[in-house]
Parts: structure tokens; sequence; C-alpha cells
């Protein structure tokens, strides 16, 4: 990047910058307008140099608010946040040049500009200097696959190609730190895996931290390295990906298809049941294979026509559900 950084000042982070967390929230509120409620609630969080670093939980926990208040877009009620030691607040312009976004739902480039032209106009605002920002952006669209398409303006491409453009728009200037909400939204499986390949390349490759929300289980298993896990507002949980999977590996679920309704007194405790097109599906976690034997059993001898018996993998809501029943993490 051809724009220079103070170092934070030493009030800000005290100590070594090599232990400086990339991000860093501490205390962080948000109440909107004049709400009762508060849409994040006293989050503390840090994510280390060069992880990714997956922030989940279910709709309307909090997560797009916090990543807009990281972004600069939102100001808090109560709270700091610093990207590589720079306070977003007080120390604005140094903390924005230390990160890109892509944000969900928002427009995050221009439709009637080709893709081209918005690597050239984010490149600038970011105060890159032309030639540096072409070749950038010629490196990106090649990467992403859409060299042969940099013309055409971007609301005629694709849902998956315009959160391509998005993503190197975010990625222009090279920033150490990327946030990304739902990266993998509305996308076809190859563009997703075009996304997640990145996302595994920017980190392993270029040492980036990554921030991303995502409601999809297999993109948190893949990619991330730690989670936090917020839920009204609070975070309930922050853990390695390993110790949040092996926490769902320890009981199995199962699903259970059946024609028709849900015979009378046919489901027993810790199990649920949803009917949908003439079938109804009945789910539960079993820590012995057993309970879904004599499941089946109890729904023939309740005359039930079993159509399917398939273990299935935990998906997000299953964590979450799990978490929250759990203890608490400290
Ligand atoms: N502009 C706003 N004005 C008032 N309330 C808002 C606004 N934006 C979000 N909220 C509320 O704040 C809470 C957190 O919303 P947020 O969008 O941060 O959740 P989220 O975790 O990103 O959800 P999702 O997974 O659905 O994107 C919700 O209750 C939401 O209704």
């Amino acid at each position: 990047m051809s724009t220079q950084t103070q170092a934070p000042s030493s009030h800000e982070r005290p100590g070594a910058a090599s232990a400086t967390p990339a991000i860093e929230i501490s205390g962080l509120t948000k109440i909107y307008g004049s709400s009762e409620t508060k849409s994040v609630d006293d989050v503390s969080l840090s994510v280390p140099a060069g992880t990714v670093f997956g922030f989940l939980g279910p709709n309307g926990a909090g997560k797009t608010t916090t990543i807009k208040i990281l972004a600069g877009l939102l100001a808090a009620t109560s709270g700091h946040t610093l990207l590589n030691g720079y306070d977003v607040t007080r120390r604005r312009s140094a903390a924005m040049q230390q990160f890109g976004a892509v944000l969900e739902g928002s427009r995050n480039v221009y439709w009637n500009l080709s893709a081209w032209q918005n690597l050239l106009y984010f490149g600038r605002l970011k105060g890159m200097r032309t030639a540096e920002a072409r070749s950038r952006a010629e490196e990106l669209l090649k990467g992403l696959g859409l060299w042969e398409r940099r013309s055409e303006s971007v609301g005629g491409y694709s849902r998956g190609m315009q959160q391509k453009v998005a993503v190197a728009a975010a990625l222009i200037a090279d920033p150490p730190i990327v946030l990304l909400d739902e990266p993998t939204i509305g996308l076809d499986v190859e563009a997703t895996r075009t996304v997640m390949e990145w996302v595994r390349t920017l980190s392993r490759d270029r040492g980036k931290t990554v921030l991303l929300t995502t409601h999809q289980m297999n993109v948190v298993e893949e990619l991330c390295d730690r989670v936090a896990v917020i839920r009204e507002g609070k975070v309930i949980a922050d853990l390695r990906t390993e110790e949040l999977l092996s926490q769902f590996r320890e009981r199995d679920k199962y699903e259970v298809r059946i024609e028709g309704d849900l015979p009378d007194e046919a489901l027993p405790d810790g199990f649920t049941a949803k009917a949908h097109e003439g079938t109804t599906t009945i789910s539960g976690r079993v820590s012995d294979p057993q309970e879904v034997y004599a499941l089946v059993d109890r729904l023939r001898d309740r005359r039930a026509v079993v159509q399917s018996l398939a273990q299935v993998q935990p998906d997000l809501e299953d964590v979450f559900m799990g978490l929250i029943k759990a203890p608490a993490h400290d």
C-alpha cells in the first residue's frame, strides 16, 4: 500500500507490538435508537493475527452489528474496538487501513460499473497508485476467474460473480485483516468453493486474519481455527473449532422418516418430529444407537411405514442449541 500508517500510540497498545491481537473487542455494547434491547451486550473478543475466526450465532444474534462497528460504519453505544491496535473511533483513519470487508446484504460494489472499474475505484479510495491498483486488480480478477468478463457491468453478473467482485474489492489494497459477513451466502457449490479456497490461501499463505460469519457448518469446519458464538447479543462460547465439534460428535444425530403423520404416543423423549409433504421426519441426538432402533420398533408397533433411517451430521443450529443448553464457557 502506498499510504503510510503511524504505529499505534503507547497508551492504546502498551507492550510489544508483535503481541497485539489483529482484532480486539472489549465491553462492546450497541443499543439501536430508543430500543430497550442491547443488540450487542458487553462483547469482548480477541482474535490473534493469522487466525480464521468464525463469528457464529442464530439470526438476529448481533453478528452484523458487531462487524459494522468494527468496520466503522456504526457507532457503538459503549466499549472499544481495535484493529491491529488502532482504535476504530480514536484512530479511525489508521484503523480503516487495516481491513477490507464484505458486508452481508449490502451492495459492496457498484452495479453500474464493471468489475475492472470497481476495483480501480476501490483501489484509489484506499490510496493506491493507479499502476499498483491495475496490477493488483488484474491479479485478483484472474484469480477469481473473472478476467474475461472484467469489462461488463457488475449488475449483469450472477450472484456468485457479484460476490467474487465484492471479495476482490475488499482485498484490493492487500489489507492485513478481512471481515467477511456471510461470504458464501447464495453462492452455488463452485463459487462457494472458490471463496473458501481464497480464505484458506489468505490465511495460510499470506498470513491474513479473517473474521467471518456463516450459517454453514462445512464452512466453519473447513476454515475456522477458532469460533465465538453469540446469542441475543452475548458471547456464549469462544473456543477452538475442534473443541466445538468434538462436543457434538459425542452424541450422534439420527433421522427417521415415516410415511404420513406421526402415530399417537410414538415420540420418545429427546426426539422431535416435523411433518412435510406427506412424510414425517423424526430426529434426535442419542449416545447409544439402540435408542434409535427402539424408536423404529415403536413406530412399527403403531403401524407406521418407515421409509428411511439415517445418521446425520450436526448443523449449526444443533451446535447453537447444544451450546445454549450447555453450561457457560469461560
Ligand atoms: N438498523 C437497526 N435498527 C434497529 N435494530 C436493528 C438494526 N439492525 C439490526 N437490528 C437488531 O439488532 C439485532 C441484531 O441484528 P444483527 O443484524 O446484528 O444480527 P445477526 O446476528 O447479524 O443476524 P443474521 O444472522 O440474521 O444476519 C436484531 O435484533 C436486529 O433486529
